[in-house]
């Protein structure tokens, strides 16, 4: 008998899949559009629009290295339609993958999914055996040998429309960044704006049929997006001029969200933000280097810089403080561009900023004061706890201890009915992991360090636009 499903179509069994197929790419260099196809062994078939715009480096010697970072751009984008189904296989129509590419292909497809399989009771560790269907890679040097030609050296920035990005932007504007956005939120635009850069609006549309697919019983849940995103910029390197996607990545992604019993004993990871972890980072690093040679890289601008940092740096750049937006809840289609005010991002974010800020000023940025809103009690009390850790983009538990700690020393917050209840669990935490007692970095250091990250001198970081 067949399971009734929401939409009262034939229920989707995942179960019943064997394989997911890669298949073919179609890309037009000249037009900037790429279709990506997927299907199941049984169906359906699945496919994936990118529109990347017009081309700003006339060069078509670049679009050998355009396809070929398309093609892993197909691969790894392919999580979002595999994950519907999870199957043992997954067949990718074409040459045979290179070492480096199969590594990260089988990681994201893994670990990249490991949240989404917790939280629907499968087991957390399976990774699919990727099978290709034969012939040489383009990647691998033929006769004539080389990767293929790479972009000019300049830097890319990927603007998610957050704190993290925008910092990055304002340290490095004055290098003469791309600034670029997938499916661009408004805050996305208003970052560029303020930093008096253009921003470059890369398309990417979902086939519709997975929503659909959803709602007919396939598995669902959290992908590991920014690997994604990371891939399209590189592509878009070579239209828009760039060898250096600089993406926005802190120290903080690297600590598990929860940490659960394998089948053998052994302790399992799950990490909603693995995909800006510096484990994702090597891999992708390796599959750059094999597909298109060591002049293409991502680099994490902020991997050397805690959370508590950031925000201490991002609070002296006003200009941008009306124009971020880290709330997730706001980038859910058809929501509204605002703070939500009642997420583990908004309160981790106010939480992260108050140290730096007056509440009255951190109030008209978010709406409110969260942190004197006594029913927000548990939402930040999670923020402390390694069994309740929210899925989501939040700093480390030691961060959040440290900065309600902090806030219980300032006069203007003390008193506020959060940072009163919960600053002696806090700074118990905080003296037990640290950062303990916490003295926030110089924002001249913390942009200093972005520069370093990519490569240039730390002296002369500009503030501000
Ligand atoms: C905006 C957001 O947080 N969305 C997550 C949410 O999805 P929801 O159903 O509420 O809305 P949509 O985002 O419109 O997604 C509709 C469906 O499409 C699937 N999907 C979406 C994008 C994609 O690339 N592939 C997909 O398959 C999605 O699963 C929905 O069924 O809940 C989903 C389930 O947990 C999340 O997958 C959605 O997350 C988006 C992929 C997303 O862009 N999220 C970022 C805001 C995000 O979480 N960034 C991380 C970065 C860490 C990382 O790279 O993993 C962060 O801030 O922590
Ligand atoms: N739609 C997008 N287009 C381009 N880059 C994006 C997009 N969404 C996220 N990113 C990039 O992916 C990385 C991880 O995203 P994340 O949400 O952590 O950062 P953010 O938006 O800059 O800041 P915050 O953590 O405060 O929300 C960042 O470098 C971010 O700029």
């Amino acid at each position: 008998m067949e399971r009734p499903t929401p939409t009262g179509g034939p229920a989707f069994e995942p179960e019943r899949v064997q394989v997911f197929v890669v298949e073919q790419l179609e890309a037009d260099p000249e037009s900037g559009r790429a279709q990506l196809h997927y299907r199941f062994d049984d169906g359906p078939r699945f496919t994936e629009h990118l529109d990347f715009g017009p081309r700003r480096v006339a060069d078509p010697a670049l679009d050998e290295g355009f396809l070929a970072a398309l093609r892993l751009v197909h691969l790894v984008a392919g999580v979002s339609y595999y994950k519907a189904a999870l199957p043992p296989v997954v067949e990718v129509q074409g040459p045979a993958l290179g070492p480096a590419v199969e590594r990260l292909a089988q990681a994201v497809y893994d670990q990249g999914l490991r949240e989404l399989k917790l939280r629907n009771g499968l087991p957390v560790e399976q990774a699919p055996v990727f099978r290709a269907t034969g012939g040489r890679s383009p990647e691998q040097p033929g006769p004539t040998g080389g990767p293929p030609p790479p972009p000019p050296p300049g830097l890319g920035i990927p603007v998610g429309g957050g704190k993290d990005s925008a910092l990055v932007v304002a340290a490095l504007r004055e290098s003469d960044p791309v600034l670029l956005s997938v499916n661009p939120p408004p805050a996305a635009r208003r970052v560029a704006a303020a930093a008096g850069l253009p921003l470059v609006e890369i398309r990417r549309r979902l086939d519709p049929e997975l929503l659909v697919l959803n709602q007919r019983g396939a598995w669902n849940g959290h992908v590991p997006i920014t690997a994604v995103v990371a891939l399209v910029a590189v592509a878009a390197g070579y239209r828009l001029g760039y060898a250096t996607t600089v993406l926005a990545l802190e120290s903080s992604a690297d600590e598990p969200t929860r940490l659960v019993a394998g089948p053998d004993g052994r302790v399992v990871a799950v990490n909603h933000q693995w995909s800006k972890s510096r484990e994702l980072e090597p891999l992708l690093g390796a599959a750059l280097v094999e597909t298109l040679g060591p002049a293409v890289s991502v680099r994490s601008a902020l991997r050397a810089v805690p959370e508590l940092d950031v925000a201490a740096a991002f609070a002296t750049l006003p200009e941008y403080h009306r124009a971020f937006l880290s709330c997730n809840r706001a980038f859910v289609a058809g929501a509204e561009d605002r703070w939500c005010g009642d997420c583990p991002k908004c309160r981790f974010v106010f939480l992260a900023l108050a140290p730096n800020l007056p509440p009255e000023e951190l109030a008209g940025i978010f709406g409110r004061n969260l942190l004197d809103d006594p029913s927000q009690l548990a939402g930040f009390a999670a923020l402390l706890d390694p069994e309740d850790k929210p899925f989501e983009c939040v700093g480390t538990r030691g961060e959040s201890a440290a900065a309600l700690a902090a806030l219980a020393e300032q006069p203007r917050w003390a008193g506020a009915s959060i940072v009163a209840q919960l600053a002696p669990r806090a700074r118990a935490l905080a003296e037990a992991s640290g950062p303990w007692p916490w003295r926030p970095a110089s924002p001249e250091a913390v942009l200093g360090a972005v520069r370093e990250a990519v490569g240039l001198e730390a002296t002369g970081a500009r503030r501000g636009a």
